[in-house]
Protein backbone atom coordinates (compact mmCIF):
# COMPACT_ATOMS: atom_id res chain seq x y z
CA UNK A 1 0.00 0.00 0.00
CA UNK A 2 1.51 3.67 -1.00
CA UNK A 3 1.31 6.14 2.06
CA UNK A 4 -1.66 7.77 2.20
CA UNK A 5 0.42 11.07 1.90
CA UNK A 6 3.79 11.51 0.46
CA UNK A 7 5.24 14.41 -0.76
CA UNK A 8 8.79 15.40 -1.86
CA UNK A 9 10.74 18.99 -1.67
CA UNK A 10 7.04 20.73 -1.65
CA UNK A 11 7.39 23.74 -2.15
CA UNK A 12 4.46 26.87 -2.83
CA UNK A 13 5.10 30.76 -3.65
CA UNK A 14 2.40 33.32 -3.28
CA UNK A 15 4.07 35.71 -5.12
CA UNK A 16 7.84 36.45 -3.27
CA UNK A 17 5.86 34.80 0.15
CA UNK A 18 7.29 31.34 0.33
CA UNK A 19 4.46 29.48 2.63
CA UNK A 20 5.36 25.79 1.92
CA UNK A 21 9.74 25.33 1.55
CA UNK A 22 11.13 21.98 0.52
CA UNK A 23 8.75 20.29 2.64
CA UNK A 24 9.20 16.42 2.72
CA UNK A 25 6.47 14.32 4.39
CA UNK A 26 5.18 10.98 4.55
CA UNK A 27 2.16 9.87 6.43
CA UNK A 28 1.02 6.23 6.32
CA UNK A 29 -1.96 4.59 5.60
CA UNK A 30 -4.30 3.94 8.68
CA UNK A 31 -2.01 6.45 10.41
CA UNK A 32 -3.67 9.44 12.90
CA UNK A 33 -1.45 12.09 11.82
CA UNK A 34 -0.79 15.53 13.29
CA UNK A 35 -0.13 18.70 11.66
CA UNK A 36 0.86 21.43 14.22
CA UNK A 37 2.48 24.64 14.30
CA UNK A 38 2.03 28.68 14.60
CA UNK A 39 -0.72 31.04 12.56
CA UNK A 40 0.85 31.40 9.20
CA UNK A 41 3.17 28.27 9.65
CA UNK A 42 1.69 26.34 5.95
CA UNK A 43 -0.74 23.97 6.98
CA UNK A 44 -3.83 24.97 5.22
CA UNK A 45 -1.35 25.81 2.57
CA UNK A 46 -0.48 22.43 2.64
CA UNK A 47 -3.60 21.13 2.46
CA UNK A 48 -4.89 22.87 -0.11
CA UNK A 49 -1.89 21.55 -2.18
CA UNK A 50 -2.93 18.15 -1.95
CA UNK A 51 -6.93 18.67 -2.18
CA UNK A 52 -6.16 20.47 -5.77
CA UNK A 53 -7.15 23.88 -4.36
CA UNK A 54 -3.78 25.45 -4.55
CA UNK A 55 -1.81 24.59 -7.48
CA UNK A 56 2.46 23.63 -5.65
CA UNK A 57 5.55 25.78 -7.47
CA UNK A 58 7.29 23.18 -6.91
CA UNK A 59 8.38 19.25 -5.77
CA UNK A 60 6.25 16.39 -5.89
CA UNK A 61 2.97 15.37 -3.88
CA UNK A 62 0.89 12.41 -3.97
CA UNK A 63 -2.01 10.86 -2.27
CA UNK A 64 -1.75 7.01 -2.22
CA UNK A 65 0.64 7.12 -5.22
CA UNK A 66 -1.79 9.59 -7.37
CA UNK A 67 0.14 12.71 -8.29
CA UNK A 68 -1.91 15.38 -7.02
CA UNK A 69 -2.06 17.35 -10.67
CA UNK A 70 -1.30 14.69 -12.79
CA UNK A 71 -3.85 12.51 -11.34
CA UNK A 72 -5.86 15.05 -9.91
CA UNK A 73 -9.28 13.02 -9.91
CA UNK A 74 -7.76 9.59 -8.28
CA UNK A 75 -6.36 11.71 -5.83
CA UNK A 76 -8.85 14.14 -5.21
CA UNK A 77 -11.52 11.11 -4.94
CA UNK A 78 -9.68 9.68 -2.10
CA UNK A 79 -10.12 12.76 0.22
CA UNK A 80 -12.80 13.79 2.30
CA UNK A 81 -11.90 17.49 3.59
CA UNK A 82 -13.41 19.11 6.24
CA UNK A 83 -11.83 22.68 6.09
CA UNK A 84 -11.36 25.13 8.72
CA UNK A 85 -14.05 27.72 7.26
CA UNK A 86 -17.56 27.10 6.59
CA UNK A 87 -17.74 27.15 2.64
CA UNK A 88 -20.71 25.45 2.03
CA UNK A 89 -23.86 26.14 -0.32
CA UNK A 90 -26.15 28.15 2.22
CA UNK A 91 -29.54 27.86 -0.63
CA UNK A 92 -29.59 24.31 -0.38
CA UNK A 93 -31.22 21.86 2.60
CA UNK A 94 -27.74 20.08 4.28
CA UNK A 95 -29.10 16.69 2.69
CA UNK A 96 -28.96 17.54 -0.76
CA UNK A 97 -25.66 20.00 0.11
CA UNK A 98 -24.47 16.11 0.71
CA UNK A 99 -25.86 14.83 -2.56
CA UNK A 100 -24.31 17.45 -4.48
CA UNK A 101 -21.18 16.31 -3.00
CA UNK A 102 -21.19 12.72 -3.55
CA UNK A 103 -22.66 13.30 -7.23
CA UNK A 104 -19.46 14.95 -7.89
CA UNK A 105 -17.26 12.41 -7.20
CA UNK A 106 -19.62 9.70 -9.73
CA UNK A 107 -22.01 8.70 -7.08
CA UNK A 108 -25.35 7.87 -8.12
CA UNK A 109 -28.29 9.80 -6.85
CA UNK A 110 -30.09 6.94 -4.97
CA UNK A 111 -26.36 5.68 -3.51
CA UNK A 112 -25.76 10.12 -2.54
CA UNK A 113 -29.07 10.18 -0.63
CA UNK A 114 -29.03 6.89 1.14
CA UNK A 115 -25.23 7.63 2.05
CA UNK A 116 -26.30 11.53 3.01
CA UNK A 117 -28.66 10.07 5.71
CA UNK A 118 -26.48 7.56 7.12
CA UNK A 119 -23.28 10.21 7.31
CA UNK A 120 -25.96 12.98 8.77
CA UNK A 121 -26.86 10.30 11.45
CA UNK A 122 -23.22 9.51 12.06
CA UNK A 123 -22.55 13.21 13.17
CA UNK A 124 -25.83 13.90 14.80
CA UNK A 125 -27.58 15.91 12.71
CA UNK A 126 -29.88 14.14 10.82
CA UNK A 127 -33.10 15.72 12.69
CA UNK A 128 -31.72 18.90 10.65
CA UNK A 129 -31.44 17.21 7.25
CA UNK A 130 -34.67 19.65 5.40
CA UNK A 131 -33.09 22.97 6.69
CA UNK A 132 -30.65 25.17 5.17
CA UNK A 133 -26.88 25.34 6.28
CA UNK A 134 -27.38 29.14 7.89
CA UNK A 135 -29.97 28.31 10.34
CA UNK A 136 -27.38 25.62 11.83
CA UNK A 137 -25.68 26.68 15.43
CA UNK A 138 -22.38 27.12 14.76
CA UNK A 139 -21.64 23.54 16.20
CA UNK A 140 -23.55 21.75 13.94
CA UNK A 141 -21.98 23.79 11.11
CA UNK A 142 -18.71 21.97 12.07
CA UNK A 143 -20.78 18.74 12.02
CA UNK A 144 -22.05 19.04 8.66
CA UNK A 145 -18.61 19.85 7.31
CA UNK A 146 -17.60 16.68 8.63
CA UNK A 147 -20.45 14.94 7.24
CA UNK A 148 -19.96 16.16 3.64
CA UNK A 149 -16.11 15.03 4.22
CA UNK A 150 -17.47 11.26 5.12
CA UNK A 151 -20.02 11.26 1.92
CA UNK A 152 -17.35 9.88 -0.31
CA UNK A 153 -16.05 7.05 1.82
CA UNK A 154 -12.70 8.81 1.77
CA UNK A 155 -9.15 6.62 3.15
CA UNK A 156 -7.95 9.84 3.50
CA UNK A 157 -9.82 12.31 5.87
CA UNK A 158 -8.13 15.77 6.34
CA UNK A 159 -9.73 17.87 9.46
CA UNK A 160 -8.41 21.18 9.19
CA UNK A 161 -8.83 22.76 13.32
CA UNK A 162 -12.31 20.60 13.13
CA UNK A 163 -12.38 22.04 16.78
CA UNK A 164 -11.74 25.82 16.70
CA UNK A 165 -14.50 27.40 18.68
CA UNK A 166 -16.76 24.48 19.55
CA UNK A 167 -18.05 23.62 22.87
CA UNK A 168 -16.56 20.65 24.76
CA UNK A 169 -19.24 18.34 24.29
CA UNK A 170 -18.85 18.55 21.03
CA UNK A 171 -14.91 18.52 20.88
CA UNK A 172 -15.48 15.38 22.80
CA UNK A 173 -18.00 13.58 19.96
CA UNK A 174 -15.44 14.80 17.86
CA UNK A 175 -12.85 13.10 19.06
CA UNK A 176 -15.04 10.39 19.52
CA UNK A 177 -15.79 10.05 15.53
CA UNK A 178 -12.44 10.48 14.05
CA UNK A 179 -10.93 7.82 16.41
CA UNK A 180 -13.72 5.39 15.45
CA UNK A 181 -13.11 6.58 11.79
CA UNK A 182 -9.64 5.61 12.39
CA UNK A 183 -9.99 2.44 13.91
CA UNK A 184 -11.90 1.51 10.54
CA UNK A 185 -8.99 2.04 8.76
CA UNK A 186 -9.38 5.75 7.48
CA UNK A 187 -6.13 7.77 7.76
CA UNK A 188 -6.24 11.11 8.97
CA UNK A 189 -4.44 14.19 8.62
CA UNK A 190 -5.44 16.79 11.68
CA UNK A 191 -4.48 20.23 11.70
CA UNK A 192 -4.68 21.32 15.05
CA UNK A 193 -3.60 24.64 17.39
CA UNK A 194 -4.95 22.43 21.03
CA UNK A 195 -1.72 20.41 21.82
CA UNK A 196 -3.93 18.27 24.14
CA UNK A 197 -5.74 17.08 21.17
CA UNK A 198 -2.98 16.05 19.26
CA UNK A 199 -1.42 14.57 22.31
CA UNK A 200 -4.72 12.44 22.80
CA UNK A 201 -5.02 11.46 18.73
CA UNK A 202 -2.72 10.94 17.09
CA UNK A 203 -0.01 8.44 16.40
CA UNK A 204 2.89 11.23 14.69
CA UNK A 205 2.82 14.76 14.91
CA UNK A 206 4.46 16.73 12.33
CA UNK A 207 5.38 20.60 13.71
CA UNK A 208 5.67 23.23 10.58
CA UNK A 209 7.26 26.89 11.16
CA UNK A 210 7.66 29.15 8.34
CA UNK A 211 6.65 26.30 5.39
CA UNK A 212 9.44 24.16 6.91
CA UNK A 213 9.06 21.03 8.44
CA UNK A 214 10.73 20.90 12.03
CA UNK A 215 10.23 17.44 13.25
CA UNK A 216 8.20 14.70 12.52
CA UNK A 217 7.54 12.04 15.95
CA UNK A 218 5.35 10.38 18.04
CA UNK A 219 3.84 12.67 21.39
CA UNK A 220 5.34 10.90 24.04
CA UNK A 221 8.98 11.26 21.37
CA UNK A 222 8.32 14.81 21.55
CA UNK A 223 7.47 15.63 25.22
CA UNK A 224 11.39 13.22 25.66
CA UNK A 225 12.44 15.76 24.50
CA UNK A 226 11.79 18.63 26.84
CA UNK A 227 13.37 19.36 29.74
CA UNK A 228 11.95 18.22 33.15
CA UNK A 229 11.77 20.07 36.47
CA UNK A 230 12.97 19.31 40.34
CA UNK A 231 11.61 21.07 42.29
CA UNK A 232 13.47 20.59 46.02
CA UNK A 233 12.26 21.98 49.79
CA UNK A 234 15.33 21.96 51.81
CA UNK A 235 14.93 21.80 55.78
CA UNK A 236 17.48 24.88 56.02
CA UNK A 237 18.14 27.58 53.31
CA UNK A 238 21.91 26.86 51.64
CA UNK A 239 24.57 29.74 53.05
CA UNK A 240 25.23 30.54 49.90
CA UNK A 241 23.35 29.73 46.88
CA UNK A 242 26.17 29.29 44.55
CA UNK A 243 27.42 26.35 46.54
CA UNK A 244 24.77 24.15 45.70
CA UNK A 245 24.01 24.71 41.94
CA UNK A 246 27.42 24.75 40.99
CA UNK A 247 28.27 21.40 43.13
CA UNK A 248 25.82 19.20 41.11
CA UNK A 249 26.64 16.90 38.22
CA UNK A 250 26.19 17.57 34.72
CA UNK A 251 22.75 16.11 34.55
CA UNK A 252 21.67 19.50 36.03
CA UNK A 253 21.10 22.09 33.21
CA UNK A 254 20.13 25.07 35.32
CA UNK A 255 19.60 25.25 39.03
CA UNK A 256 18.40 28.23 41.15
CA UNK A 257 18.03 28.80 44.84
CA UNK A 258 15.35 30.62 46.08
CA UNK A 259 15.15 30.63 49.81
CA UNK A 260 15.06 27.09 50.92
CA UNK A 261 13.91 25.80 47.43
CA UNK A 262 15.91 24.83 44.71
CA UNK A 263 15.17 24.06 41.26
CA UNK A 264 16.83 21.84 39.07
CA UNK A 265 16.29 21.59 35.19
CA UNK A 266 16.94 18.23 33.46
CA UNK A 267 16.43 15.99 30.92
CA UNK A 268 14.73 12.68 32.88
CA UNK A 269 13.03 13.89 36.26
CA UNK A 270 12.62 10.21 36.97
CA UNK A 271 15.75 9.07 36.64
CA UNK A 272 18.20 11.77 37.76
CA UNK A 273 16.14 12.82 40.51
CA UNK A 274 17.63 9.72 43.41
CA UNK A 275 21.38 11.29 42.40
CA UNK A 276 20.16 14.73 42.89
CA UNK A 277 19.26 14.05 46.59
CA UNK A 278 22.06 11.96 47.13
CA UNK A 279 24.23 14.61 46.14
CA UNK A 280 22.13 17.08 48.15
CA UNK A 281 22.55 14.74 51.28
CA UNK A 282 26.49 14.48 50.68
CA UNK A 283 26.59 17.70 50.76
CA UNK A 284 25.29 17.99 54.50
CA UNK A 285 21.98 19.10 52.96
CA UNK A 286 18.29 17.64 54.47
CA UNK A 287 15.13 16.84 52.00
CA UNK A 288 12.12 18.48 53.29
CA UNK A 289 10.22 17.58 49.89
CA UNK A 290 10.58 16.87 46.06
CA UNK A 291 8.72 17.51 43.08
CA UNK A 292 8.67 16.53 39.54
CA UNK A 293 7.14 18.55 37.09
CA UNK A 294 7.47 17.37 33.32
CA UNK A 295 7.69 19.22 29.91
CA UNK A 296 4.51 19.38 28.41
CA UNK A 297 4.21 18.95 24.72
CA UNK A 298 2.57 22.82 24.81
CA UNK A 299 6.13 24.04 25.90
CA UNK A 300 8.42 22.13 23.50
CA UNK A 301 6.42 22.98 20.90
CA UNK A 302 6.25 26.70 21.96
CA UNK A 303 10.18 26.31 21.95
CA UNK A 304 10.46 24.35 18.67
CA UNK A 305 8.78 27.29 16.81
CA UNK A 306 9.70 30.14 18.76
CA UNK A 307 10.94 32.95 16.26
CA UNK A 308 13.26 35.77 17.17
CA UNK A 309 12.76 37.38 14.08
CA UNK A 310 9.09 37.26 12.66
CA UNK A 311 9.90 37.90 9.62
CA UNK A 312 8.58 35.82 6.58
CA UNK A 313 11.31 34.10 4.65
CA UNK A 314 11.05 35.33 0.90
CA UNK A 315 11.84 33.34 -1.80
CA UNK A 316 12.97 35.09 -5.75
CA UNK A 317 9.83 33.05 -7.13
CA UNK A 318 8.07 35.43 -9.45
CA UNK A 319 4.86 37.28 -8.09
CA UNK A 320 1.44 35.08 -8.70
CA UNK A 321 0.54 37.47 -10.83
CA UNK A 322 2.86 35.95 -13.70
CA UNK A 323 1.73 32.71 -13.37
CA UNK A 324 1.24 31.64 -16.74
CA UNK A 325 -1.80 30.35 -18.62
CA UNK A 326 -1.76 26.69 -16.88
CA UNK A 327 -1.42 28.30 -13.45
CA UNK A 328 -3.71 30.30 -11.61
CA UNK A 329 -4.84 33.69 -12.88
CA UNK A 330 -5.07 34.91 -9.44
CA UNK A 331 -5.14 32.93 -5.80
CA UNK A 332 -6.33 35.38 -4.08
CA UNK A 333 -10.21 34.46 -3.19
CA UNK A 334 -12.65 37.20 -3.88
CA UNK A 335 -15.19 36.14 -1.24
CA UNK A 336 -18.18 34.85 -2.95
CA UNK A 337 -18.03 31.70 -1.62
CA UNK A 338 -17.87 32.59 2.24
CA UNK A 339 -14.49 34.60 2.66
CA UNK A 340 -12.51 31.52 3.07
CA UNK A 341 -8.77 32.33 3.08
CA UNK A 342 -7.35 29.37 1.24
CA UNK A 343 -5.46 29.99 -2.05
CA UNK A 344 -7.17 28.96 -5.50
CA UNK A 345 -6.98 27.94 -8.58
CA UNK A 346 -9.58 28.60 -11.41
CA UNK A 347 -8.89 25.77 -13.16
CA UNK A 348 -8.16 21.97 -12.65
CA UNK A 349 -4.59 21.12 -14.10
CA UNK A 350 -6.24 19.48 -16.95
CA UNK A 351 -7.83 22.85 -18.02
CA UNK A 352 -11.62 21.67 -16.88
CA UNK A 353 -13.68 24.10 -14.58
CA UNK A 354 -14.63 21.51 -11.37
CA UNK A 355 -17.45 22.77 -9.40
CA UNK A 356 -16.59 21.00 -6.65
CA UNK A 357 -14.10 23.05 -6.03
CA UNK A 358 -16.91 25.98 -6.53
CA UNK A 359 -18.90 24.52 -3.56
CA UNK A 360 -15.46 23.69 -1.19
CA UNK A 361 -14.36 27.31 -1.83
CA UNK A 362 -12.98 28.07 -4.88
CA UNK A 363 -12.94 31.94 -7.03
N1 LIG B 1 -4.01 33.09 -1.10
C1 LIG B 1 -2.92 33.55 -0.52
N2 LIG B 1 -2.23 34.56 -1.05
C2 LIG B 1 -1.10 35.01 -0.47
N3 LIG B 1 -0.57 34.53 0.67
C3 LIG B 1 -1.23 33.52 1.26
C4 LIG B 1 -2.43 32.98 0.69
N4 LIG B 1 -2.85 31.96 1.50
C5 LIG B 1 -1.96 31.89 2.51
N5 LIG B 1 -0.99 32.82 2.37
C6 LIG B 1 0.17 33.03 3.25
O1 LIG B 1 0.89 31.81 3.34
C7 LIG B 1 1.39 31.60 4.66
C8 LIG B 1 0.87 30.26 5.17
O2 LIG B 1 -0.54 30.38 5.39
P1 LIG B 1 -1.45 29.15 5.82
O3 LIG B 1 -2.85 29.62 5.82
O4 LIG B 1 -1.10 27.99 4.98
O5 LIG B 1 -0.93 28.91 7.32
P2 LIG B 1 -1.56 28.04 8.48
O6 LIG B 1 -0.43 27.30 9.09
O7 LIG B 1 -2.70 27.26 7.96
O8 LIG B 1 -2.07 29.17 9.48
P3 LIG B 1 -3.30 29.15 10.53
O9 LIG B 1 -2.86 28.27 11.66
O10 LIG B 1 -3.38 30.59 10.94
O11 LIG B 1 -4.52 28.66 9.82
C9 LIG B 1 0.92 32.79 5.46
O12 LIG B 1 1.98 33.73 5.51
C10 LIG B 1 -0.24 33.33 4.67
O13 LIG B 1 -0.41 34.71 4.86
Amino acid sequence: MPPAIDTVDLVKDYGDLRALNELSLTVESGEFFGLLGPNGAGKTTFINTLVGLVRKSGGEARVFGHDVEDDYRQARDAIGLAPQEFNVDRFFPIKEVLMHKAGYHGISEDEAAERADEVLKRVGIYDKRNERFDWLSGGMKRRLLLARALVTEPDLLILDEPTAGVDVQLRHDLWDLVTELNDEGTTILLTTHYIEEAERLCDRVAIMNEGHKVTVATPDELKQRGTDTVDVRLESPPDTEATVADDLGAYAHDATVTGDRLEVRVDDGGSTAPQLLSELETMGYEIADLEISRTSLEEIFVDMTRQDDRSVTRSDAPSAATDTADGPKSERNDGRTGGTQEAVTDREPDGEYDSEREQEGVA
